[in-house]
């Protein structure tokens, strides 16, 4: 046996014989022709928490679905709503049903209530085998709800048989747990696997909780977004990406999560902010926090904070333009076109009055170094970003579950964008002095956000801990796509012209068969039906905008989560399932709260707007685990032919 089938003996080692062998090929061959799971693709969850739990619940409909499927006529609407509800809140349904006598009998409520849900779980099972079936089961209740589920063929009468198992529950007390265990089992074979396009950071309240319901998912993988990639920077202590977390948070009232959600102490950046601007109303920094949601007592403390933390953001991006000339963001540098006497600052040779005359901390002659005490609050900062647990931890689930881009089952998914040029080909950019375009961009960029965490190496860690915060805001950043983010504008300037962040021409050709063409090609993808899912950019469905482009070869799914965003896109927004069928898109409504769906049965109303059916039928052989059971499947059948042919020997 040569050197290359040394393999086939460390594979002898598990299949120790022929009829082992063969078992296995027979096993894995059936699984080829199961068909292929569902897909869920939300984005910029943007700290939503309630609303992004909601549609992972639904599955963004997957569940309303399956619920027709198993029950079309023969349920009221009401009847089927009231199901989806049990499956999505059954503890809180349970409570309220108990706690407003909803029905003259629990047990009877309890019996029917089970059967149906096992008639949901047992159709949304039937894609896997049984082996991922048992695994995928809550412990405690694995054996009955494998056997509710698979059933008795020998026995006559099985439905006396399965009631008889459920009033057994019942009479134990122990039928909300099923219903607990047989609702967690139907949420979990609904989606048998997520992709989240990125920014799950930022704005929202529960960023850190939409964290934690990630890492508890049972299988998941995320394209970085710009919002994560600033954190990922805090993470690591880069002072730019640590302001700008903080100032973000400030903004949105949303301190709380620094505090409460990571237990990062603000308290030096409260004391500084009251001591320095104490006489100051800070007009520039009034929040955009949500009615109902923020406690105004805080507000005057607040913007004081947030213009605290904003000054400093300001000042640290301009020590990071000037010590990497090479990022070419002199155009950023706009502390120093400030004057102090004229209240005026000078951009692209236009002056600008500004709404803010009160700059304590700003030297004039040296505009970008930041005061004794700026830099206490952030060496204070940054100890506590580093030596914070929690963070690290979410952070380490970033690195390790996400990236710049995926490809998975021939579709391309990321974030932002591909950058291109005004002809509409891969553009140029220039990174530690060397160019690269298209999916070596990527690549690059990756290695060096990697390497920021990561590396050893302190000069190397320093560059990558640049190059988080460069990826955030660079106009050339796959992740940003934007010409520059225009945050001292928006603050100090009155005149919206200087607001605006004009769009990567990307944006204007994706809806072009030779640029979708050309994108996918560059990262290896050239089947008709492969499509890029996008994120980031708001659609505006008020402005009559659709996530369809380029004929549906290219969706964006910015899943409007975010309520600051709400106004403008006019709905929630849009979420991607993907089945054995083909693509189904969802619009969502607004989300009001978790009391109101578990009352009124009310869903995010997840109307499906697009679907778009696949060739035929898709089977696991058609996805890239298929690819890799495919090539087990080779292997194992030469193990067969070296035992046939006397290559190998047979143990027991
Ligand atoms: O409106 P906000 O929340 O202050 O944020 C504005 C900034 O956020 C960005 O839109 C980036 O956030 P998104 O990735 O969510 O679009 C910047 O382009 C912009 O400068
Ligand atoms: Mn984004």
């Amino acid at each position: 046996m040569d050197n290359d089938k040394q393999y086939l003996k460390i594979l002898s080692k598990q299949f120790t014989n022929v009829a082992m062998t063969a078992t296995e090929i027979i096993n894995l061959q059936s699984i080829l022709s199961l068909p292929k799971g569902t897909e869920h693709f939300l984005s910029d969850i943007h700290g939503e928490h309630e609303q992004f739990a909601h549609v992972l619940k639904n599955g963004s409909g997957a569940v309303k679905r399956k619920i027709d499927d198993e029950f079309g006529n023969i349920l009221s609407e009401k009847e089927k709503r009231d199901l989806a509800t049990l499956i999505y809140y059954p503890e809180e349904r349970i409570s309220l049903i108990q706690r407003k006598k909803m029905v003259n009998s629990m047990d009877d409520w309890y019996l029917v209530m089970i059967n149906r849900l096992i008639r949901v779980c047992k159709s949304s099972a039937s894609k896997y085998t049984r082996s991922k079936v048992r695994k995928a089961l809550p412990k405690d209740f694995a054996y009955v709800i494998e056997e509710l589920i698979t059933g008795r063929r020998d026995l006559g009468d099985q439905e006396a048989y399965f009631n008889e198992i459920i009033k057994t529950v019942i009479r134990l007390g122990k039928a909300p747990d099923l219903i607990i265990a047989l609702s967690k089992a139907i949420s979990r074979f609904v989606i048998d696997h997520l992709h989240i396009v990125g920014d799950i950071y930022d704005r929202g309240p529960g960023s850190h909780i939409c964290m934690d319901t990630l890492m508890h998912y049972h299988s998941v993988d995320i394209q970085w977004g710009n919002h994560d990639i600033v954190w990922m920077g805090a993470a690591t202590g880069q002072l730019a990406c640590i302001a700008t977390v903080l100032r973000f948070s400030a903004r949105y009232g949303n301190l709380d999560i620094l505090e409460d959600g990571y237990g990062i102490n603000l308290l030096p950046l409260f004391k500084f902010a009251i001591d320095t601007y104490k006489d100051d109303p800070c007009e520039c920094f009034r929040l955009h926090y949500r009615e109902g949601e923020y406690d105004l007592a805080n507000a005057q403390m607040d913007r004081k904070m947030h213009k605290a933390i904003a000054i400093i953001q300001f000042k640290l991006e301009g020590q990071m333009i000037k010590k990497h000339p090479e990022f070419r963001m002199e155009d950023r540098l706009l502390l120093d076109k400030i004057n102090i006497e004229k209240v005026t600052v000078t951009i692209d040779g236009k002056e600008y009055q500004l709404k803010d005359s009160n700059f304590p901390t700003l030297d004039p002659n040296d505009p970008y170094k930041l005061s004794v005490r700026e830099e206490e609050v952030m060496e204070k900062l940054k100890a506590a970003f580093i030596n914070c647990d929690k963070l690290q931890e979410h952070v380490r689930f970033l690195y390790r579950k996400g990236s710049l881009y995926k490809v998975y089952n021939n579709n391309l998914l990321y974030h932002g964008c591909v950058p291109l040029n005004d002809k509409g080909k891969f553009l140029e950019v220039e990174l530690c002095g060397h160019k690269y375009r298209g999916k070596a961009l990527y690549d690059e960029l990756e290695k060096w956000l990697r390497k920021g965490y990561y590396a050893i190496d302190p000069e190397e860690k320093q560059i990558g801990m640049d190059m988080l915060w460069y990826t955030w805001c660079h106009k050339n950043s796959p992740v940003f796509g934007k010409d520059k983010m225009a945050t001292f504008e928006r603050y100090f300037i009155e005149d919206k012209e200087t607001h605006l962040e004009l769009k990567n021409p990307y944006y204007t050709w994706y809806d072009k068969d030779e640029t979708v063409t050309m994108i996918l090609n560059e990262f290896g993808l050239n089947s008709s039906e492969s499509r890029i899912i996008n994120g980031h950019v708001p659609v505006e469905t008020k402005k009559g905008e659709l996530p369809i482009k380029c004929g549906g070869r290219l969706l964006v799914i910015d899943g409007g989560f975010s309520k600051a965003y709400q106004p403008k896109t006019g709905i929630a927004g849009y979420t991607l399932t993907y089945n054995s069928y083909g693509f189904l898109l969802a619009a969502h409504e607004p989300f009001e709260s978790v009391e109101k769906a578990v009352e009124t049965g009310s869903d995010i109303h997840s109307e499906t707007v697009l679907v778009q059916h696949v060739e035929r039928r898709k089977t696991v052989a058609d996805t890239d685990t298929g690819k890799e059971i495919k090539e087990t499947i080779e292997e194992l059948e030469e193990l067969l032919r070296a035992y046939r042919k006397g290559e190998l020997v047979e143990k027991e």
